[in-house]
């Protein structure tokens, strides 16, 4: 069966591996990115950027500074402005987001707030009246945007945000204003420098009357000389753990003036007279939140995949060790411990994305109801983004770390490119709300399940299986070896653990209001209880979606998808082992026999492994790892990156010439 991948003086044991490939990769590829046509356009794309003197790196970032990697990414984020049509349809969202990551990288570039958060927050929450102004200046990019929510005493906490937004009848405008130090917004991506306006998120005050956080277009510097307007400070917060090229920025306003149409008016509005009327749904105001959180799941499962195709190809290549005596060194692909770190993270790659599939499916259905009036789709898309959001972006974190590690040495090289993958995405467990706190929106949610299953009342999508009746026992390894029936019983043991912690949470919280406490110092005495649910709950809308993908797939790539998901439900399952064991649903004996299979499915993906990341479709410029090149000439590669290490332009360094030399011929001399 054809690895599109195999090429004429690659290295041999990749070779190898693609050759005992049992499935087409073209067909998986496509399957991924949802037709032939989309993997067709994503690789035209590579092709031409690959090729294109405007996007060469001459020397790698890893050796350059900040401010350097700054410029560098601002030059290649005009040429992308200005001549993005020559590679893709700049309309397509993920032709785009391709492009980008090709012709720019994952550290952040000037326009990444403008395109992912300030354009959807006008355009999900603006009136005609303000965009009709400033939606074709912000797309023709004479106007760049930040989301400027965050505070430096508040973020997660969006009802106390500091900052003002008083309404003046008189002259119709809001006053905005940062009243303390702690008000400053602190975080925003490209308010630092890049931008020259901004949404603005401040808590809204009508005739003395606190009416809770709005956004607010404010403009920040002057759009000739880019200059900070009058009353206005602006700056980058310094450097972090990664976002090398991102210029996360402060800002405190000193009681600036802007017209009354610059709220964002779509849901909830001020009338000139300084009447509010709420918006039909009380947390529409946080819609560019739930956009992102949704979208985020692609990214997070793409670093994911980056992590894993570097991790699985490298040990393809790598040969270290015997496993008997008197046998070549092995590759270390062949260790147990090496697959069983590293193949569940392909399965959770593959997993991600496919749950993306499905929450993207449902984010535009919920966004079609809200243009027709209806809100009803909202509450349960907000509960299950903020599960999956968390879980996501620490599943993701726990694997890129494990994938590095599983690399030795070499993976703590920059070279291997997984110390910054693992900085840049480990971000996503905080940014759009810390994970603990989103997890209790979903908890919050599931609560509400809870009840509505005990008084028989219809459940929406996400939590509907807790109206099924449990059978009491699992029937795992029960099944006489039918596969489907099998991973039917795994779904149905998870369902069962992730309803009797939702019930049980429930009950810890009644007990504790019951002794007396109130309901929110109840919550607080079960929120690890509330967030463990809440995870499973997660983890099983996952499953699903994963299996749901699989069932449905085109009969050529079904086997190898069913071996994937194979290993992702047993590693699940002995992952979550205890939940399984704690009411006794499953015997330690079941949870051995889920151990076995996963050990045989180890084995079963093990001529695969290399074919399944190639699936992934990364170029070699997108994964930007020394040792996950698709050629695995990953040696030679190594050296010639180190050369060009700064170090290294001369033989003795001016630090050595200066202090170590002197040192050294003052202690000779002693003797
Ligand atoms: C074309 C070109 C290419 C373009 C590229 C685009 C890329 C896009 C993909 C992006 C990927 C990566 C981007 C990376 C950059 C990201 C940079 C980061 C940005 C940020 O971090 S912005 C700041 C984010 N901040 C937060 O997320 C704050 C978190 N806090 C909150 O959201 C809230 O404070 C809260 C939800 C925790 C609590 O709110 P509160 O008002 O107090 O409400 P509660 O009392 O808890 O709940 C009351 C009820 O309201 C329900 N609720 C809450 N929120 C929502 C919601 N959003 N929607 C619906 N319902 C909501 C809640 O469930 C309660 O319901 P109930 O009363 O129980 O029924
Ligand atoms: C890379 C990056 C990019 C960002 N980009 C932007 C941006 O573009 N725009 C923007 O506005 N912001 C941005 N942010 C800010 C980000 O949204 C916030 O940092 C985030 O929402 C977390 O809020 P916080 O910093 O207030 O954390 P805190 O709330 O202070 O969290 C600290 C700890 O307190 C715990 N905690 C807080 N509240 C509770 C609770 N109710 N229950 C239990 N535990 C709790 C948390 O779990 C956490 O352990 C960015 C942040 C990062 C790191």
């Amino acid at each position: 069966m054809p690895n599109r991948c195999i090429k004429e003086g690659d290295n041999p044991d990749l070779t190898k591996e693609r050759k005992t490939c049992t499935f087409d990769t073209d067909e998986l590829t496509a399957n991924l990115y949802g037709s032939r046509n989309n993997m067709e356009r994503r690789r035209e794309i590579t092709k031409k950027i690959s090729a294109d003197p405007d996007f060469a790196d001459p020397i790698p970032h890893d050796f350059l500074s900040r401010e350097k990697c700054i410029e560098a990414t601002a030059k290649k984020t005009k040429a992308v402005v200005q001549r993005g049509s020559e590679f893709c349809d700049v309309t397509n969202y993920y032709e785009m987001l391709h492009l980008i990551n090709e012709a720019i990288g994952i550290g952040g570039y000037p326009l990444a707030l403008h395109y992912g958060m300030f354009l959807p927050a006008l355009e999900g929450q603006a009136e005609k009246e303000l965009t009709d102004d400033i939606i074709p200046r912000a797309k023709n990019l004479e106007v760049i945007g930040a989301y400027a929510q965050t505070e430096m005493g508040h973020g997660t906490n969006l009802r106390e945000l500091e900052t003002t937004a008083t309404y003046d009848k008189a002259t119709q405008e809001f006053i905005i204003n940062t009243p303390t130090r702690s008000a400053m917004k602190w975080w925003p991506g490209n308010l630092g420098k890049m931008s020259n306006y901004a949404v603005v998120t401040c808590q809204l005050f009508i005739d003395g009357r606190k009416i809770g956080p709005h956004n607010f277009l404010v403009q920040l510097r002057c759009e000739k000389t880019h200059e900070p307007l009058p009353g206005i400070i602006v700056g980058d917060i310094g450097p972090k753990m990664a976002f090398d090229t991102n210029d996360n920025g402060f800002l405190a306003l000193d009681n600036i003036r802007v017209p009354r149409k610059n709220m964002l008016m779509k849901h909830a509005k001020v009338s000139p007279d300084g009447v509010y009327t709420p918006p039909m749904h009380a947390k529409l105001n946080y819609g560019t939140m739930v956009y992102v959180r949704a979208h985020m799941l692609y990214a997070h499962g793409q670093f994911l995949a980056t992590a894993a195709i570097v991790a699985t190809r490298y040990s393809a290549v790598r040969r270290q060790g015997r496993i008997e005596h008197g046998v070549p060194e092995v590759q270390i692909l062949d260790y147990q411990t090496q697959q069983h770190r590293i193949f569940p993270q392909i399965a959770r790659a593959y997993a991600i994305i496919f749950t993306y599939m499905d929450i993207k499916d449902q984010y535009d259905a919920m966004i079609k109801g809200i243009a027709e009036g209806q809100t009803d789709l909202l509450p349960d898309l907000h509960a299950i983004t903020s599960g999956l959001k968390s879980v996501v972006t620490h599943m993701a974190g726990l694997g890129i770390e494990q994938c590095r590690m599983a690399c030795g040495g070499h993976g703590y090289s920059d070279a291997s490119g997984l110390p910054k993958l693992y900085g840049v995405q480990i971000g996503g467990c905080t940014y759009e709300g810390e994970n603990m706190v989103m997890l209790q929106q979903t908890a919050r949610y599931l609560m509400k399940a809870v009840a509505s299953a005990l008084q028989g009342k219809p459940l929406s999508h996400s939590v509907a299986y807790f109206g099924k009746k449990s059978s009491g026992k699992s029937r795992i390894g029960k099944e006489g070896g039918d596969i489907a029936r099998e991973h039917e019983a795994m779904l149905e043991a998870l369902e069962h653990a992730a309803c009797r912690l939702s019930v049980e949470a429930s009950q810890m919280w009644e007990k504790r209001g019951r002794g007396g406490e109130t309901k929110e110092r109840a919550w607080n005495g079960v929120t690890v209880e509330m967030n463990r649910a809440a995870r499973v709950h997660t983890r099983v809308f996952m499953a699903r979606s994963f299996h749901r993908r699989v069932t449905s797939s085109p009969p050529s790539i079904r086997p190898v998808l069913t071996d994937l998901l194979s290993l992702y439900l047993h590693y699940e399952c002995v992952d979550m082992a205890h939940h399984l064991l704690e009411d006794g649903f499953c015997s330690g004996e079941q949870i051995r026999y889920l151990k076995s299979r996963l050990y045989e499915d180890l084995t079963t993906l093990r001529p695969n492994a290399v074919s399944l990341v190639d699936s992934f479709d990364q170029s070699d410029r997108e994964l930007n790892s020394v040792l996950g090149r698709r050629d695995g000439n990953v040696y030679e590669a190594l050296y010639q990156w180190a050369r060009k290490s700064e170090l290294n332009y001369t033989d003795v360094l001016p630090a050595v010439q200066k202090y170590v030399m002197p040192m050294m011929e003052e202690n000779r001399s002693k003797l």
